[in-house]
């Protein structure tokens, strides 16, 4: 029996003659499958200053138009949304802007332009079966000014570049569209000079012929008077274009994935984790899995959807020579950092250490390997080819707290391994042992870094692998959470990467977006307006100031501070292949917050942490202590 929202889903189809060859339900998958659509925001894509695609969402202004050939719509940028289905614009559109270069660009070499079509479009009534439906391939046939409010917009006719076919958007039950044969090209709309500018406009609009240069006093006027009630001229919506002699070859519209590998989806580079559209159900789809595509597991599934197409590659081994080849793995120069390290060649042999102290927070330990370590047995160079082979759960999660809904991690996450037994995680008992030759490394690192501190150790009993193709990476973020103690270690393994620690801009700044004064302020060592910030603190403690006058003391501050929502890094470490990374500090992640960006193919990282068992919820289950043993144990050699 199928529900109620597949029935209503099934109605919205039977309103259209064919169907989309291709829908998504988020941008993302939009643009990662299609691929001359790469726009995850604005309305449309363009790259080297030409258009290739463009969508049509929401509010398209007064008058819109769309039928099975010809659309007409308003050009996006420079407006603000004054409610759900209204944008208004903010000033003129001018030429000499990025999206009308593009435009132009492409209307003046007869570039096809693809269309995609999204739900929230107000205007035209019908429904669409999907969030976004790819349309076809339209030509740009005409850009105009209108007035909009109390600014001049631009105005686009696109009309589809294949006439011999019927749209399938055009209704159910409509006529063919009239062989190309018994079509008139040679009609085209009617065009005045104007008088008092001399240039050329074309009359748009039944009402009467206007100047459609917005320099010109005669902008937008029917004789002297403003036009009210516009209607387009059926000449200008008929016309019909032959298009440019020369113009470039559009390529195909949509590529459906067929079940034939394709040359690159078993390497790691760029291309392999490109989405793809679903032969079966037509749907984008992006890359979740290590392992391929697969339609059942996408975190933006419908409640009609049901399709079971899967894709699944086994990836070709990298050896780590290819990705580390022309890497010097000795004597690296340090990245230029705000904190300077203390450099150990000795304590952690034959690890060299560099520690970065935070002040009141805590420190940052880079464990620096080197050829010899690499090349041991089950050392590094064993880690990665084994991690190679093995079943890591590797996949893309949803970001909770994206710009725009359905982007994903710019990188596979495992399943973890833990000493509790909650759903979404694996036992140590069965983990495989390159995984427990990773926690050995990183247990002693995190037992080095931490007594060196002068702290007790906790041995990490959580650990997550990290998985990095061509091109992916992590941003800024921390890896705080409540049940988690003091310390985190990292071993990196593979692609060398760039870490960079900042402080959070809150504490930076001093102050929350709002440029309104932290409640309590941690004056932390290299933080905007430190001195002052520090003095103000100490008086308040001190008594000096009551809580009014702190506040209004820095509020003052504040105002002549320049505040950044980027803060500039504290620390950059460059990682190569075998290196270690150990955070220690109750409020490190409180503080502070990193990146991880790999520079070439492939890139695992393994972390490993500490949860307080008491803190873990009663719904999961404490196991107990896990012991490792024999050659799972490493002691630095
Ligand atoms: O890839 C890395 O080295 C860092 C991973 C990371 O930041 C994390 O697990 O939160």
């Amino acid at each position: 029996m199928i529900t109620r929202s597949q029935a209503k889903a099934l109605d919205e189809m039977k309103a259209f003659h064919g169907e989309p060859p291709a829908w998504a339900n988020t941008r993302p998958a939009l643009c990662d499958a299609i691929e001359w659509f790469r726009s995850v925001q604005g309305g449309s894509y363009q790259h080297d200053k030409l258009c290739f695609g463009f969508l049509v969402d929401g509010c398209n202004g007064a008058r819109p138009y769309l039928d099975e050939e010809v659309i007409i719509t308003r050009m996006g940028g420079d407006s603000e949304k004054v409610s759900e289905s209204e944008l208004v614009l903010k000033k003129d559109q001018e030429w000499g802007g990025i999206i009308i270069t593009a435009i132009m660009a492409a209307f003046n070499i007869d570039q096809p332009v693809g269309l995609v079509i999204g739900k929230l479009l107000y205007s035209h009534g019908f429904q669409l079966p999907h969030r976004y439906c790819v349309m076809d391939y339209f030509r740009i046939t005409d850009v105009w000014h209108e007035r909009m409010g109390t600014h001049a917009g631009f105005r686009i006719r696109f009309e589809k570049l294949d006439l011999s076919t019927k749209s399938w958007w055009a209704p159910r039950g409509s006529l063919d569209p009239p062989p190309l044969a018994l079509r008139n090209f040679n009609m085209l709309p009617s065009s005045q000079m104007c008088s008092t500018c001399g240039k050329a406009s074309t009359q748009i609009y039944m009402e009467g012929w206007m100047c459609l240069e917005p320099e010109c006093s005669k902008f937008w006027k029917i004789g002297n008077a403003d036009p009210t009630n516009l209607t387009y001229h059926p000449d200008f919506l008929s016309y019909r274009s032959l298009g440019l002699p020369g113009r470039p070859a559009p390529g195909p519209l949509v590529n459906t994935a067929d079940r034939k590998l394709r040359e690159w989806d078993r390497t790691v580079d760029r291309n392999a984790w490109r989405g793809i559209v679903c032969p079966d159900c037509k749907k984008c789809l992006q890359r979740i899995l290590w392992c391929g595509w697969k339609c059942s597991v996408d975190p933006a599934l419908g409640p009609h959807e049901s399709c079971c197409y899967q894709a699944f590659r086994n990836i070709i081994p990298v050896s780590i020579k290819t990705v580390i080849a022309g890497v010097k793995s000795y004597g690296r120069n340090q990245l230029t950092c705000r904190i300077q390290p203390s450099i150990d060649p000795k304590s952690c042999k034959p690890y060299e250490t560099r520690t970065y102290v935070l002040p009141g927070v805590g420190s940052i330990t880079h464990f620096v390997s080197n050829k010899g370590i690499n090349e041991r047995p089950g050392g590094p160079h064993d880690l990665f080819r084994n991690l190679q082979n093995v079943d890591l759960g590797l996949r893309r999660y949803p970001l909770s707290q994206a710009v725009v809904g359905g982007t994903l991690t710019g990188h596979f996450v495992g399943m973890p391994y833990k000493y509790v037994v909650s759903v979404d995680s694996r036992a140590f008992s069965g983990a495989p042992p390159v995984i427990l030759a990773a926690l050995g490394r990183l247990s002693w690192a995190t037992e080095k870094a931490v007594i060196n501190a002068g702290d007790d150790y906790l041995p990490p009993n959580e650990l997550l692998a990290l998985g990095y193709f061509e091109g992916m990476k992590i941003g800024y973020h921390d890896d705080g959470e409540s049940t988690l103690g003091p310390t985190i270690a990292t071993l990196s393994l593979g692609s060398k990467s760039k870490m960079c620690i900042r402080m959070k801009a809150k504490y930076y700044n001093g102050a929350t977006k709002a440029n309104v004064p932290l409640a309590i302020d941690p004056v932390l060592g290299g933080c905007n307006g430190e001195q002052e910030r520090r003095l103000l603190k100490d008086e308040f403690e001190a008594g000096q100031l009551t809580e009014e006058e702190y506040r209004a003391e820095r509020e003052g501050m504040l105002r002549t501070l320049k505040s950044r929502a980027n803060p500039p890094d504290m620390i950059k470490l460059e990682l190569q292949h075998g290196d270690m990374v150990v955070m220690h500090g109750a409020d490190l992640q409180k503080y502070f917050e990193h990146s991880v960006i790999p520079e070439q193919r492939l890139r695992f990282a393994l972390t490993s942490r500490y949860i307080v068992p008491e803190l873990i919820p009663p719904e999961q289950h404490w196991k107990g202590e896990f012991e490792l043993r024999g050659d799972q144990i490493y002691n630095g050699q």
